[in-house]
């Protein structure tokens, strides 16, 4: 006999809780099914722990760089790993909590722990239990994904999962990938005091971003000890002693490298082959994503796909704006749709990148007539005065409309000051408003109007 509900969410992710939460405000019976932490990737392997992580990374930095302040302290700096380890368990452990006591609060919410897969495109099975609703909500995201280079299997390599259970200084942590996970995890074990080396394929950092910012990116993490090899691919993989040892492909020419500790940081694939997908008559892409229409609809009535599942977004905010859209769309009537989101992320290396709609690569690309600002950090006062002047802000608008297409401001604060580049953006605003405008003196933000007053045609 299968149990009857309102709605179905499988997975707890960025954007399946708040629904199942506003389902059941609305007061329809709603199951919340989960397989492993409420609060998915972001609260339990991702955003939360990484940025406490790197948090307490800062603070090591900046013991280490007292002295350049006129703060002396006495003694070498050493990182106590397990006290790092218990400070990131408690942040997370906090919001994993208070997730709970809140979904635990809703009267018509069914948290269900076990792995959910679809038996019918309306039923969903869980364990030993049959679950059938009308609608029904994929949540599931992503997992780190494993290569499958000779020799992996048989050694401890570790993963952004596995790292959160790390509580001692490796010697030598050896990190392939060159992106988001890669560069933050790369930083902060810098930091904390081991040897880094960041392996991979591609010719730069952050390849995502224009070449003048991955430059910059490489710069800030090499002047921290960071070592990076480019254009190198790793054919094979063994134990060593208590390490690892990596055959490499560097071109032509083989190599090969000894660490402690194996970081793989090379992407995520989406969590879709549990699913039993194809009994609710939903195929995924080629790449294991599930197709949604701009409503985030699949292509079956009744399934929608939320988050990094769906391929559409890989952030917490865009998997949370997801669940803005559809709770919108399915609670309150709405017609809300992901066209038209603007791209916007940080990488939070310290200092951290904030980057907001089209890079200039992809302004190039769209061949429209367009105008480009590039300043570097060591020209703003507040950079100078906190002895920090890494980084560059980069601003692009479009000549004919004035509106900003995509700014880059990698330096103090960029994760928070591109967001009033953004503002403009999604108003329509013309840049010569924010030209215009008074801004407090010394801060980052001040520097931008001096940065739009001397902008040049993008040749
Ligand atoms: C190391 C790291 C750092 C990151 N840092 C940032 C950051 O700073 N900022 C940012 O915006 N993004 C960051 N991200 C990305 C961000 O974590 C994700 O985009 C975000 O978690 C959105 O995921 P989601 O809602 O799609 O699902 P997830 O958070 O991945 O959650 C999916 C949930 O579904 C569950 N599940 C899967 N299959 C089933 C099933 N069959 N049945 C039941 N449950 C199931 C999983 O157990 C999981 O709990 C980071 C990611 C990583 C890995
Ligand atoms: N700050 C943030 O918001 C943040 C932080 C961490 C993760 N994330 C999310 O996690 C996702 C995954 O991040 P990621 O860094 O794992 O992956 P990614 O897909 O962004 O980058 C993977 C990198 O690994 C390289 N690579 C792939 N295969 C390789 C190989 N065999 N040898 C050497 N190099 C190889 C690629 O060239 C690329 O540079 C991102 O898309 C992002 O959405 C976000």
């Amino acid at each position: 006999m299968s149990e009857q509900f309102d709605a179905i969410v499988i997975g707890a992710g960025q954007s399946g809780p708040f629904l199942a939460a506003k389902l059941a405000g609305a007061g329809r019976n709603v199951a919340l099914i989960e397989r492993e932490h409420l609060g998915g990737t972001c609260v339990n392997d991702g955003c939360t722990p990484t940025k406490t992580l790197v948090a307490s990374a800062r603070a090591a930095w900046a013991a280490r760089h007292a002295a350049q302040f006129g703060v002396m302290v006495k003694g070498p700096v050493t990182v106590d790993m397990a006290a790092v380890k218990a400070r990131k368990d408690k942040v997370v452990g906090a919001s994993v909590k208070s997730l709970t006591d809140w979904l635990g609060s809703l009267k018509t919410l069914d948290y269900i722990k076990g792995e959910g897969s679809f038996v019918s495109s309306s039923e969903v099975k869980v364990g030993k239990r049959v679950l059938t609703a009308p609608q029904i909500f994929i949540n599931t995201g992503a997992t780190a994904s494993v290569p499958d280079w000779s020799g992996i299997r048989s050694v401890p390599y570790l993963t952004n999962t596995s790292m959160m259970n790390v509580d001692t200084l490796p010697g030598h942590l050896i990190i392939i990938g060159a992106s988001y996970i890669g560069l933050e995890f790369a930083q902060m074990y810098a930091r904390f005091g081991s040897k880094v080396t960041v392996i991979e394929r591609g010719a730069r950092a952050a390849s995502r971003e224009d070449p003048d910012v991955s430059a910059a990116i490489r710069g800030i993490l090499e002047a921290e000890g960071v070592t990076f090899m480019f254009g190198t691919t790793v054919e094979a993989v063994a134990k060593a002693g208590h390490g690892v040892l990596l055959s490499l492909k560097c071109g032509e020419r083989l190599a090969s490298i000894e660490g402690s500790h194996l970081l793989v940081a090379l992407g995520r694939t989406p969590n879709t082959g549990d699913l039993n997908l194809g009994a609710a008559g939903i195929e995924t892409d080629a790449r294991g994503y599930i197709p949604v229409d701009d409503h985030l609809r699949t292509k079956v009535k009744g399934i929608w796909a939320m988050g990094d599942v769906n391929g559409r977004g890989a952030f917490t905010h865009t998997s949370y704006n997801d669940f803005e859209i559809v709770a919108d769309n399915v609670v309150d009537g709405g017609k809300r749709s992901v066209a038209g989101r603007i791209p916007v992320y940080g990488l939070f290396i310290d200092p951290p990148l904030g980057r907001i709609g089209m890079s200039e690569a992809e302004v190039r690309k769209s061949g429209r007539k367009a105008l480009m600002g590039v300043m570097p950090m060591a020209r703003v006062s507040r950079a100078k005065e906190r002895g920090e002047t890494q980084g560059l802000m980069k601003v692009l608008v479009d000549a004919e409309s004035k509106q900003v297409l995509g700014a880059a401001i990698l330096g103090i604060g960029g994760d928070e000051i591109v967001h009033s580049l953004l503002q403009l953006m999604a108003a329509g605003t013309p840049y010569t408003t924010m030209m215009h405008t008074v801004h407090i003196h010394p801060t980052v933000t001040e520097l931008i109007p001096t940065l739009l007053a001397d902008l040049k045609p993008l040749e």
